[in-house]
């Protein structure tokens, strides 16, 4: 299933993405959660339930709707750094470390952006950067989480843009605030459920800055592969229904370039992961 959060009529809810169309779930399943994290909390059997909604007459054409983060309201955002080797490379190149571990930073949950929404020049930076990543949806509440029993943990996939400010960034060691402007976390266009990707750890990504292609990967190419990170990060921390994982950029991001090219106004940066559609995010100058 492709699931979406949407604003139609000042009102948000969830759909299912059938064709070009998207059906209306709140209004064909009345009980049913209003969010993403709490759908998603409701566990396996409605799921099922949302999996058995049919199109009809109520649902809505893509050009009526404003489609949302597909989880608006995770508890967090993580997003591990230089996951992919030729991008830890450049990143050495200017200085940072190639880490031992797995290196995992914040980027909080008010950065989250739609999949077509403008994202933000700050005012006190030029600096803003694009990464393209494959996003991971948790979809159990789960602690201390094995290798082998990583994927029974993951509601589904989705593609990301871990948006950075360079010099914030690097400010300080744990990147967050670099990491966490508002609007610098646009994700989507839609959850699409790990039953319809059967592998992914074989996903050709790419990202293009208005046309030109910059970054393109295999997510095989990871470092630490998807199941290594949610077992990792479940030693720390209890992981929670719409907790969104982004699993690393490769190389290719701006300031790995020699003159370095940083994000301008009005640049417009697309994100595709294979199997999963696209996001496409133009900058504007912050209000
Ligand atoms: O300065 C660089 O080259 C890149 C620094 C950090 C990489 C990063 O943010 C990541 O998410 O990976």
């Amino acid at each position: 299933m492709k699931l979406v959060s949407y604003e139609y009529a000042g009102q948000r809810g969830l759909g299912k993405v059938v064709g070009e169309r998207v059906i209306p779930l709140n209004q064909v399943l009345p009980e049913l959660p209003r969010s993403m994290a709490a759908l998603l909390a409701a566990g396996a059997e409605v799921l099922a339930q949302v999996e058995r909604v049919q199109v009809d007459d109520e649902a809505l054409e893509f050009t009526q709707i404003r489609l949302l983060p597909p989880v608006t309201d995770p508890q967090k955002y993580l997003a591990i750094g230089m996951n992919y080797k030729a991008h830890a490379e450049e990143a050495a190149r200017n200085g940072v470390p190639i880490p031992k571990s797995q290196l995992w930073f914040n980027k909080q949950v008010s950065c989250l952006n739609g999949p077509f929404d403008p994202v933000e020049m700050p005012k006190v930076s030029d600096k803003l950067d694009y990464e393209a990543e494959l996003g991971v949806v948790i979809g159990k509440r789960c602690r201390h989480v094995s290798v082998a029993e990583a994927a029974s943990v993951v509601a589904g996939y989705l593609v990301c843009n871990d948006v950075s400010v360079r010099d914030w960034q690097m400010r300080s060691p744990t990147f967050t605030l670099g990491k966490s402007f508002d609007t610098h976390g646009p994700i989507g266009p839609w959850l699409v459920t790990a039953d319809e990707v059967p592998d992914p750890h074989n996903l050709m990504m790419r990202c293009w800055v208005n046309g030109e292609l910059r970054q393109e990967t295999n997510t095989g190419d990871m470092i630490y592969n998807i199941w290594e990170q949610i077992a990792y990060l479940s030693t720390v921390m209890t992981l929670e229904p719409g907790d969104i994982l982004a699993t690393g950029t490769p190389a290719g991001v701006g300031v790995g370039f020699d003159p370095k090219r940083f994000l301008a106004v009005d640049d417009v940066v697309r994100i595709e992961v294979e199997g999963l559609g696209y996001i496409e995010n133009r900058v504007v100058a912050e209000k």
